[in-house]
């Protein structure tokens, strides 16, 4: 066919990948999770990741590096140029697209693999948190983002009665383009949260086959480590122990907000209280008070309260007072023994209760809400593609004498025409008188010589001869061809 229609390049896709390369229902390491960024594909050029976010916890010991958040570049394919061709002429190919597809037929999407619980916002200069565009927490779960640019057509698509053979050709769309933010958040049903040295990794490691570090010194945890409660063969729960939280966490003191963007996203806290250290009931309510400032919505997810090391004298004694403070708050406080091992059934039992709960509303809420759109960025691009030439706004700067004309049609206009070809310019003409952009102008009073800033293309106005510049309505009727021209 000599219309060479060259059809979109390459979209990009993101997909929430599968934990593949941990064993499916036993205790992972969410360090593996964590390094997950490390193997986003390479393989284009038109995803260009940037770990500027690469934390080192120095732990005085070690220093470790790990990437939970990358700041991407994306870029979607153009379109491919039409070009003019002739019957019986050799030059019948069209021009190759700019994508990675070399003739323009429709490129295979790029998909950037990402861990599941990941969030995607939109990267900002000016250091503001940008607006979430999607949250990808499942496995299998994808998002188309950016949708290739739609190729160019070639002549035969501006054949007429008129002109049979014209020199006209489109150019390639641009293909969208923006900087991502990528943030992985983990997704544990409980979260083992308290102050540094409580006890935490020790519950984790009694409850699960998880093996995380214990020491008796604040911080020991640095990332979160994640285990597996199982209770029969499908009912269990994924368990995070989380780095130990200090006063003054929300405003980033100590692994403050590492530790507390973790929790973000258990449906459940256990808060494990150290019963030995001199007032247990003043650190829980600090702890309670950190986790409200830095996020009331995390105060508001069921939790509950283990007062551990009671194995210990000076815990034992202290546990009444405590008890006693907690349920002045209406808190019905557990005690345990981490270390050996007592009254922590309890305490899981009751976590996963919560648990359940939280898992039956969420099937009910999901039962009557909507299924969430992943693919609303690349939807909302489509829209803003499809915004008719017409669609347009104009304003006048009086100072440099100017007028711009604004609209998404009009900006995909001009973008796609490629002045090469002679009739283009003539096209041009047509679609501005067409679409009403010269009328608007003449109606605002644009004079001769003013410069029209057209999707940021600038032309300067010309009066069409024997016209007074203003009546341009008078000039229509009386001749169409002597319209006003652009120099
Ligand atoms: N006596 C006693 N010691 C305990 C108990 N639970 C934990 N410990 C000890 O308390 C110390 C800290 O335990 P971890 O489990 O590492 O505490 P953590 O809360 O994970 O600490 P960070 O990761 O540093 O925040 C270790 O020496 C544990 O052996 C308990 O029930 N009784
Ligand atoms: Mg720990």
């Amino acid at each position: 066919n000599l219309d060479e229609k060259l059809s979109s390049t390459s979209s990009i896709a993101i997909e929430a990948t599968t934990y593949t390369r941990l064993p499916p229902r036993d205790d992972f390491l969410a360090s593996s999770l964590i390094y997950t960024y490390r193997e986003i594909k390479l393989s284009d050029s038109s995803v260009v990741p940037k770990f500027e976010e690469e934390q080192r916890i120095s732990t005085g010991l070690a220093v470790m590096r790990c990437f939970d958040r990358a700041k991407i570049f994306v870029k979607a394919g153009n379109g491919g140029n039409g070009v003019v061709a002739f019957r019986r002429e050799k030059a019948g190919r069209g021009a190759h697209g700019q994508g990675r597809n070399q003739h323009g037929a429709k490129g295979e999407d790029v998909v950037v693999k990402v861990a599941p619980g990941t969030v995607i916002r939109e990267a900002r200069d000016d250091g503001v948190e940008g607006q979430v565009l999607l949250e990808l927490l499942h496995p299998g779960q994808r998002a188309l983002l950016l949708p290739g640019g739609r190729g160019g057509r070639g002549n035969v698509a501006f054949k007429s009665g008129m002109n049979k053979v014209p020199r006209i050709a489109e150019n390639g769309e641009e293909g969208p383009e923006m900087w991502l933010e990528l943030e992985l958040k983990l997704v544990a049903d409980v979260g083992i949260i308290g102050a540094p040295n409580a006890g935490k990794s020790t519950l984790l490691s009694v409850i699960s086959a998880a093996r995380p570090e214990i020491a008796n010194y604040p911080f020991t945890t640095l990332l979160p480590n994640l285990g597996v409660v199982s209770f029969d063969y499908d009912s269990t729960m994924i368990v995070a122990d989380l780095p130990g939280l200090l006063e003054g966490a929300h405003r980033g003191f100590g692994l403050g907000h590492e530790f507390l963007r973790h929790t973000e996203r258990c449906s459940v806290l256990v808060h494990v209280v150290d019963g030995s250290s001199p007032q247990p009931e003043y650190e829980f309510d600090a702890i309670r008070l950190e986790l409200e400032l830095f996020n009331p919505e995390l105060a508001e997810k069921p939790y509950l309260v283990a007062f551990n090391k009671m194995d210990l004298p000076e815990a034992s004694e202290r546990w009444e007072v405590f008890r006693e403070h907690l349920l002045a708050e209406d808190i019905q406080p557990f005690c345990m023994s981490a270390i050996s091992n007592q009254g922590t059934n309890e305490v899981v039992s009751a976590a996963y209760e919560f648990v359940k709960k939280f898992k039956e509303a969420v099937k009910e809420d999901e039962g009557c809400a909507t299924p969430i759109n992943l693919n609303h960025v690349a939807e909302e691009i489509k829209k803003k593609r499809a915004v008719p030439i017409n669609d347009f706004e104009i304003s006048h700067d009086s100072s440099s004498k100017t007028w711009h004309v604004v609209g998404d049609g009009l900006e995909r206009f001009v973008q796609m025409t490629n002045w090469q070809y002679v009739d283009s310019e003539k096209r041009f003409q047509h679609v501005l008188e067409a679409c009403g952009v010269n009328k608007s102008l003449i109606d605002r009073g644009v004079k001769e010589g003013d410069s029209v800033n057209i999707a940021g293309l600038v032309r300067i106005w010309y009066n069409a001869p024997g016209s007074t510049g203003s009546s341009g309505a008078k000039n229509r009727s009386t001749n169409s061809i002597r319209w006003p021209n652009w120099k």
